[in-house]
């Protein structure tokens, strides 16, 4: 059986018919909790053990379309000389990266990298950490819960937004800034002002992975914008005082894999996603040519995919990764998810010097036609959290949405400073 203590611990069983109680709803049910909510009632239903899955979790056909037995083709790029940040063989390490990573992204956006310098101390914390957390007691985990709006905070199966196509997931988000722009200690703060100040240790632990994902963002960041022609410093200092978004994700195991989904499929929203796996349970899969191929774990390295920001940043030259999460029936899952995002009222749009150098490529006089209009992350972020469920098309939908309603996203644009705020809805 699956090493979850919540095993076992009840053998109540939910009847979800057609009205929905959230409260019933919850992948979770540690056996610290008693099940009752403040009022005595029962608030949370035990699904380990269950046999069949509530009906708002399951999925239709077309989603949870059965894997291809096939890994998915994605090149493992050293990115050691960027992160080194010198140019010791004369940039040919860091060329050597730009063309796999020109290749990946050009197809399907996704491709994993070595070379990183992430202390395996570190990942091997930040994973521990988030099993520890997922296994606390239901009510210790909502003192972190999501309030509306917001993209951070702690969900059970997205189950406070959403009353269909749930996925079979726990996820804890929180904002990472960086240091220059925040402090060095937003994601402490976070934890110690949601969670008490017993979890310092354990926000001491992410301030630092987040630190070290961004700095691997940022030499990715270089890697790219060699690839694109357009420099090593462009992109890396586009993306330099951002407000990123951590997210740590837990799928327990489920009775009927087969019919629901950890994560549906999509494309991330933000421009960068870097994710580590726990162990060697797979459930990453990226669509190609009709096929749901897996990204296998593999020791040590991280998995890099692009986003719908970044793909606007390319004027679409580089592919927005369609990817989901499956999950198992006896094993639960952890990733560690990372998105890289602008700074909140920073404006998306290709540099020119991208566009000049399609121009000259094609032989064109005119600069190509651009693909998305100018947004900010601010505009995006609340479109994703306020009026519209990120899926595979949520950048077309944006942007169609853009149209529609200039002075809206023109009246969301003036973001907060602040990592959290940046994630609100108006
Ligand atoms: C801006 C964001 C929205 C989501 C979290 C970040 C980046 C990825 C998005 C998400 C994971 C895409 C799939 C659907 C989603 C609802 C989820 O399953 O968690 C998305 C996130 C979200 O809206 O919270
Ligand atoms: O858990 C995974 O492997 C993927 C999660 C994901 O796609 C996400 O959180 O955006
Ligand atoms: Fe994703």
């Amino acid at each position: 059986m699956p090493e979850n203590p919540h095993h076992g611990s009840s053998d109540r069983l939910a009847l979800v018919g057609k009205q929905v109680d959230r409260r019933l709803l919850l992948p979770v049910s540690p056996a610290a909790d008693d099940g009752k909510d403040d009022n005595g009632a029962a608030a949370v239903i035990n699904l380990w053990g269950q046999l069949k899955i509530p009906d708002p979790f399951v999925w239709s056909h077309a989603e949870t379309m059965v894997s291809s037995e096939r890994e998915l083709d994605a090149p493992v790029v050293d990115v050691g000389a960027a992160m080194r940040g010198g140019d010791d063989d004369c940039g040919a390490g860091i060329r050597r990266a730009a063309e796999l990573v020109s290749g990946a992204c050009s197809s399907h956006g996704l491709f994993q990298v070595t070379g990183h310098g992430l202390d395996p101390a570190l990942a091997r914390a930040a994973l521990d950490g988030a099993a520890a957390f997922f296994r606390l007691p239901l009510a210790t985990k909502q003192r972190a819960s999501r309030a509306p709006g917001n993209v951070t905070g702690y969900t059970a199966a997205h189950a406070d937004r959403f009353t269909a196509n749930l996925p079979w997931k726990e996820t804890l988000s929180f904002g990472h800034r960086d240091r220059r722009t925040s402090g060095s200690h937003v994601v402490v703060d976070y934890f110690t002002s949601t969670l008490g100040s017993d979890f310092k240790p354990l926000g001491v632990v992410y301030q630092n992975y987040c630190n070290a994902m961004k700095e691997v963002s940022l030499a990715i960041m270089e890697v790219i914008g060699v690839s694109l022609g357009v420099g090593r410093s462009y992109y890396r200092d586009f993306f330099a005082d951002g407000s990123s978004i951590m997210r740590c994700n837990y799928y327990p195991p489920c009775p009927e894999p087969e019919r629901t989904l950890g994560t549906g499929p999509h494309c991330d929203p933000s421009a960068l996603t870097v994710l580590l796996q726990d162990g060697d349970v797979d459930g990453l899969q990226v669509l190609v040519d009709g096929e749901w191929r897996t990204v296998r774990p593999r020791p040590g390295a991280l998995v890099v995919s692009i986003g719908d920001t970044f793909m606007a940043l390319s004027n679409g030259r580089y592919r927005s990764c369609l990817h989901r999460a499956v999950v198992h029936r006896e094993r639960e899952r952890r990733s560690l998810v990372f998105f890289l995002c602008p700074r909140e009222d920073r404006v998306v749009r290709p540099p020119p010097r991208l566009l000049l150098a399609v121009a000259a490529r094609e032989q064109q006089q005119e600069q190509p036609r651009r693909r998305y209009p100018d947004f900010t992350w601010a505009d995006l972020a609340r479109f994703t959290q306020r009026h519209y469920r990120a899926d595979a098309g949520t950048l077309d939908a944006f942007a169609r949405w853009l149209g529609a309603a200039p002075t809206c996203a023109a009246a969301t644009s003036a973001a907060s400073q602040s990592p959290d705020k940046a994630h609100e809805t108006v």
